[in-house]
């Protein structure tokens, strides 16, 4: 038998959401065999059970899936050592479909009611991503969705202090970036953004030359590595509308993003000057184009979005290592009753899968 390849890590999220059900929709229907490494899944055991029995009483799985639990403690000394040693010596068996690594809730879980009792497990299972991932552990992480008003609401922080905003900011600043870069990518398209979690009216002092000019750079050198395009062809939206119209309506495509487009285009790179947003996302222009970057969540996203809600993979890329996500929030009211779709999980499993084997192929991770 062939040694299996280091795992993929998901961490299913808010417990009250769906992130538990679409594991095990994929688990129950044999697709977590799909990929020859190893799945590791991070939840509350105990949960996780309930929720398996609520999904077969709702007649959502005609069984439940076989996994094995390990317990995990983060706060030991080697945390991650000691987890890859506790696995190593288990006997698990063949047919399970994923090894759980139990981070408790502090309260029990209810499907659908948000309790934020239990945001501390959720963040620590972002913290046991990290760790393994920058350390090598697992070959990638996998997130789940988790509710982003119940960690602020639990006084959940990002490391600078700030609220908490995001997976993307949270492993950013865990890995010590000081930019990453949020793409979405189905089939139809990927987007990437140069702002992310930001209200509007922040939006345009954000757009600045270094943030452009990063923003750019991070996309070129990630759609290399990660999706081993080697020149990649980029389209960039404006901030304004019509970008800008020759100045008529803003300066920032003038004074900002077109100058820094135009470095890179001197450098040789195939990327365009600052385009209209409603115009570049039509059929004519995205058939030659790798990816679109886009000033701000809303101008990218929606478009994306409506071209294959459910098959789209959250990425962000710059990162010490592959990070891929559902495309989806938590949908409560689905939570142990069935109707969670598993489609973007699989796709997000798929995506985090195919880039990890490239980076065994082009050596950059062994
Ligand atoms: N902007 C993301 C989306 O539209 O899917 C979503 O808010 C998740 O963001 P994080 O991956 O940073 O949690």
């Amino acid at each position: 038998m062939t040694e299996k390849k280091r795992p993929l890590l998901i961490t299913t999220g808010e417990p009250a959401g769906i992130g538990m059900d679409v594991v095990l929709n994929l688990a129950a229907e044999g697709k977590l065999q799909d990929f020859d490494r190893p799945i590791w899944v991070t939840a509350d055991a105990k949960a996780m059970q309930v929720r398996a029995d609520e999904l077969v009483a709702a007649g959502v799985l005609k069984s439940i899936p076989s996994w094995h639990t390990i317990n995990t403690d983060v706060n030991v000394d080697n945390f991650d050592v000691n987890l890859v040693e506790q696995i190593s010596k288990q006997k698990i068996n063949v047919d399970s479909a994923f090894i759980l690594l139990n981070v408790p809730c502090a309260e029990r879980v209810t499907g659908g009611q948000i309790n934020i009792a239990n945001s501390a497990m959720v963040a620590q299972q972002l913290d046991i991503a990290h760790q393994l991932a920058v350390n090598g552990t697992v070959a990638a992480i996998v997130t789940g969705p988790l509710q982003k008003s119940a960690l602020i609401d639990a006084g959940i922080k990002l490391l600078d202090g700030t609220i908490f905003s995001g997976h993307t900011e949270f492993f950013m600043q865990q890995s010590g970036c000081e930019k990453v870069v949020m793409m979405l990518a189905n089939q139809a398209m990927k987007v990437a953004l140069v702002t992310t979690h930001l209200p509007l009216k922040d939006i345009p002092a954000a757009i600045t030359a270094d943030n452009v000019r990063q923003t750019v750079q991070i996309v070129i050198d990630d759609m290399r590595e990660k999706f081993g395009l080697m020149q990649p062809r980029i389209l960039v939206c404006g901030l304004n509308p019509h970008a800008g119209e020759g100045g008529h309506l803003g300066m920032e495509e003038i004074e900002i993003i077109n100058p820094v487009l135009r470095e890179f285009i001197d450098a040789g790179v195939n990327i365009s000057e600052s385009m209209p947003a409603d115009t570049l996302f039509t059929t004519r222009h995205l058939a030659n184009c790798d990816a679109v970057i886009a000033m701000y969540h809303d101008q990218g996203l929606p478009v994306l979005k409506s071209h294959g809600f459910g098959d789209t993979v959250n990425l962000t890329l710059g990162l010490p290592y592959i990070r891929t996500s559902v495309d989806h929030g938590t949908a409560l009211d689905l939570a142990g009753r069935g109707g969670a779709s598993a489609t973007s999980l699989y796709q997000a499993i798929v995506m985090a899968n195919e880039m990890a084997d490239r980076s065994i192929v082009s050596g950059s991770i062994v």
